[in-house]
């Protein structure tokens, strides 16, 4: 089987994805969820017009240092309207939130007024009408527009549903990936390594990676390089319930790399296999009923990069929506080397200068270095056949961790 380019593995993949149903879940529920539908809004908002300061509620017009005071007649607080109306040459003690009172136009606030006896009011300074008043439906109106379908629910998108009074809302049910470790040198971390034995760390990185996405990673534990052992974990995973299945390891050509066959005996569909990519190349791709089975990689970088490059796509069209990469262009701090055959998406340190984005790749692309991928916060994607690149060339990062880690 020839390589696979990225583009087209990936839109290959993506081409099969049926987005999964939706289901009614309490805000709360929502965080990092898809919308699956358009919201409007129920209320308007603000719902009355309000006062954005602490201060005096009065009219404009009424704003005289050198006039007579105006008069106090009443407070209007959050929560507690002033029930009445404001005439010339009256004001209203009002605070931050609450409602204007019927007659005002403008707030005055208190650092530009005088209290002269108990309820008069003298201006230090004029103000035009309508200073620091919030008016009604000034963010959003009933009946607005304010998210759109396949909108992720971060906190800005949460707190406007909230706002905008949804107590629940419609998003896409989340995607259930299995993950299958494969290997018998592998051991869970804080376990004894006999000669040989290496710790499993993939399943780890892949199910923070699968929360990441708004997936429910369901961690089927590590399956020794048996073919019956592999059946009977491939029939638990096929009877999981869910829509992903990940296999870490055994991807390759070994005598030992049994996954792709084992798959195939349990029914597999084989989509394609071999990716023009480094690190990542035997990636697999195929369907076990309806279950997307991805096979990655096992060297630790390989997987974490096969994940981000195609288990996060479909696992955003899972959910009705697309995953964006990040992608940013960088000038070069070093030179590189000119590239073989295969995309290659390189760990590399990348930071703000001058106005622009400077990247360093680090001092080894061994796919099986996790403290590398660790400490660095970018991948140099270089396209394949690239030719070798001087200090200052321009090339493209793909931010492929969040932005708050380095
Ligand atoms: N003759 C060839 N050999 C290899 C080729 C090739 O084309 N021809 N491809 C290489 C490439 S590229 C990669 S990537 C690796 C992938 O191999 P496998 O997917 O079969 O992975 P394993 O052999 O099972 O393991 C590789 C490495 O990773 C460690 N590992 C495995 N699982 C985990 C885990 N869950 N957590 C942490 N580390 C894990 C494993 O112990 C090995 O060290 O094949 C090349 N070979
Ligand atoms: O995916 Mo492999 O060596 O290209 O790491």
């Amino acid at each position: 089987m020839a390589m696979l380019a990225v583009e087209e593995a990936l839109s290959r993949l993506l081409a099969k994805v049926a987005i999964l149903p939706a289901e009614t879940v309490p805000l709360e529920r929502a965080i990092d969820r898809i919308l699956a539908v358009p919201l409007t809004a129920r209320r308007t908002q603000p719902p009355f017009d309000a006062s954005a300061m602490d201060g005096y509620a009065v009219r404009a017009a009424d704003l005289d240092p050198e006039g007579s005071p105006l008069r106090i007649i009443g407070e209007s607080a959050a929560g507690h309207p002033f029930d009445g109306e404001l005439s010339a040459g009256q004001a209203v003690r009002i605070f931050t939130g609450a409602p204007m009172p019927g007659g005002a136009d403008t707030v005055l606030i208190q650092e530009n007024a005088e209290r002269v006896g108990g309820d008069a009011l003298r201006p230090t300074q004029t103000e035009e009408e309508g200073r620091n008043v919030r008016l009604a439906g000034n963010d959003f109106a009933e009946g607005d527009p304010v998210l759109e379908s396949g909108t992720r629910l971060d906190f800005a998108a949460l707190s406007l549903a909230a706002a905008a009074s949804y107590p629940d809302l419609r998003v896409y049910r989340q995607p259930k990936v299995a993950i299958l470790a494969t290997g018998d040198e592998l051991k869970l971390p804080g376990e004894a390594l006999a000669p040989g034995q290496i710790i499993a760390s993939n399943s780890f990185g892949l199910a923070a990676l699968v929360t990441d996405m708004g997936g429910i990673p369901v961690d089927l534990g590590i399956v020794p390089d048996d073919p019956e052992a592999l059946a009977a974990a491939i029939e638990k995973a096929r009877t999981a319930g869910v829509e992903i299945v990940v296999t870490l390891g055994g991807a390759s050509v070994g005598d030992h790399d049994l996954v792709q066959q084992a798959m195939i005996d349990a029914g597999m569909e084989l989509d394609f296999w071999k990716i023009a990519m480094r690190p990542g190349k035997p990636l697999m791709v195929g369907r076990l009923d309806d279950i997307h089975v991805l096979g990655l990689p096992g060297n630790p970088v390989s997987s974490m990069v096969c994940a981000h490059l195609f288990l996060r796509p479909l696992m955003a069209r899972l959910q009705g929506a697309e995953h964006q990469t990040a992608l940013e262009e960088a000038q070069l701090v070093a030179p590189l080397p000119a590239n073989g055959n295969r995309q290659h998406y390189m760990r590399a340190t990348a930071w703000r200068q001058d106005g622009a984005w400077k990247v360093e790749p680090a001092h080894s692309q061994d796919s099986s270095l996790i403290g590398v991928m660790a400490s660095s916060n970018a991948l140099i994607v270089c396209p394949p056949g690239a030719p070798a690149a001087d200090a200052g060339t321009t090339v493209s990062i793909d931010f492929w961790r969040r932005p708050f880690a380095r």
